[in-house]
C-alpha cells in the first residue's frame, strides 16, 4: 500500500519500510555514474530518506540506456509525484526522455553524481547530494525549462554536430575513457579525444538554417546547440544560451586552420572564444544542418544520428527543481 507507510525497492528486489507524509519521491539511479560515486550518493541519500520517514521508490540501472524505461514504470505502474535523477548528464537525459515516453507531466529533480554534471552546473544545483536533496523536498525553487526536440529523441543540454559527434564517439569508445573517471580526470579524456579527432577531422560545407534563415558556411569544424552554456564536463560553448527562453543558441567554428583551432580551444573553457574570428552565433526556435557529407550528430554526449538533422525547441517544457 502506498500513502503516508509505503515499502520502498530496488529493482533488485530489496524492500525497506518508509512513511512520509510528501508524495511519493521516485529515484532513478545510476550505480556507475561519476565511476561509482552513483551508489555512494545514494546510499547516503537513501539513510537520509529512512531517517526522515520519506516515502519513495528506488530504480537502480544495471545497463547502459535502461534508465528511460524505469521512469516510464515508475510513472505508470507507481505513484511517485517527483522524479529524481541520480547520476551525470547521460542519466538526466536518459530520464527526461523516459518523462517524454510516458507522456506524464512530471517535475525532475537532479542530484548529481556523474563526472562532468554540465546539467547541474548550468542550472546551479548544489553538489552536495543531501542539500540538493533539501532543494527538492521544500520545493522552494523551481523553472520550466526549454528541451530539444531531434528526430525522436529529447535533448536536455546539448546537441552537436561534425568534429563535436565525432569526440563524442571517440571519447565513449576509448578505454581511456574508464580509467581516467577512476582518477576523476574525465576533463582529459575528453581533452585526449579533442586532440585525436583534431588531427584526422576534415572540415566540411554546411547548410545551416536558423528560422527562417538559411546559411551557407564553409570549412566548417562544429555546430553545437545549446541549451545551456556548460558543454563536455567544463567548457562554456554557448555562453549566453539561456534554458527558459524559447531558443536554441547556436555556436559554430569554421574557416580556421587546424593550428589555429588547437591554439584557440583553451578560449572555450572560460568562454572566451565568443570574440575569435571562426566563431560565430544564431539564435532560433528550429535549426535544421544539412552538411556535403554525412556529419556524427550527439544528443547530451550521446552519438544518436548523422546529418540531415533537424532540432526544434519544446519551450518551457519540463519542470525542473533548483
Ligand atoms: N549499470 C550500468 N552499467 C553500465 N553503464 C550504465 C549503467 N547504468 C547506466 N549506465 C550508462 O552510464 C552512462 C554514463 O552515465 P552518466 O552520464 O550518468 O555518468 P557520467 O558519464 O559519469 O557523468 P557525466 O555524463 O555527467 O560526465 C550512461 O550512458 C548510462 O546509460
Amino acid at each position: 500500500m502506498l500513502g503516508k507507510i509505503g515499502a520502498a525497492w530496488d529493482n533488485t528486489g530489496k524492500t525497506a519500510q518508509n512513511a512520509g507524509s510528501a508524495g511519493m519521491l521516485g529515484f532513478v539511479v545510476n550505480p556507475v555514474a561519476g565511476n561509482g560515486r552513483g551508489l555512494l550518493v545514494w546510499k547516503c541519500l537513501e539513510k537520509e530518506l529512512v531517517r526522515r520517514r520519506i516515502s519513495f521508490r528506488v530504480k537502480m540501472t544495471k545497463k547502459p540506456g535502461e534508465a528511460k524505461n524505469l521512469v516510464v514504470l515508475l510513472l505508470k505502474k507507481e505513484e511517485v509525484s517527483k522524479i529524481i535523477a541520480v547520476g551525470g548528464d547521460g542519466t538526466v537525459s536518459e530520464v527526461i526522455n523516459g518523462i517524454e515516453e510516458a507522456g506524464k507531466a512530471c517535475p525532475f529533480g537532479h542530484i548529481p553524481a556523474g563526472s562532468g554534471n554540465d546539467f547541474a552546473r548550468g542550472h546551479s544545483l548544489a553538489s552536495d547530494p543531501v542539500v540538493a536533496l533539501e532543494h527538492i523536498l521544500q520545493d522552494r525553487g523551481n523553472k520550466r525549462i526549454d528541451l530539444f526536440h531531434v528526430n525522436s529523441q529529447i535533448a536536455v543540454n546539448a546537441v552537436g554536430a561534425g568534429f563535436d559527434g565525432e569526440v563524442a564517439k571517440v571519447t565513449n569508445e576509448a578505454g581511456y575513457k574508464r580509467w581516467l573517471n577512476r582518477l576523476r580526470l574525465g576533463m582529459v579524456a575528453y581533452f585526449i579525444s579533442v586532440i585525436r579527432v583534431l588531427f584526422t577531422y576534415r572540415p566540411c560545407s554546411v547548410k545551416l538554417k536558423v528560422d527562417d534563415q538559411e546559411i551557407k558556411l564553409d570549412q566548417v569544424w562544429l555546430i553545437a546547440v545549446a541549451n545551456i552554456p556548460n558543454y563536455g564536463g567544463g567548457m562554456l560553448i554557448c555562453p549566453n544560451a539561456i534554458p527558459d527562453d524559447g531558443k536554441a543558441e547556436v555556436c559554430v567554428v569554421c574557416n580556421v586552420t587546424r593550428w589555429s583551432l588547437l591554439r584557440a580551444f583553451p578560449l572555450i573553457y572560460k568562454g572566451a572564444h565568443v570574440s575569435h574570428p571562426g566563431v560565430q552565433f544564431f539564435q532560433g526556435r528550429r535549426i535544421v544542418i544539412e552538411a556535403e557529407k554525412e556529419l556524427i550528430v550527439h544528443a547530451d554526449g550521446e552519438v544518436i544520428a548523422a546529418t540531415p538533422v533537424t532540432i526544434e525547441v519544446a519551450p518551457q517544457r519540463q519542470v525542473i527543481y533548483l
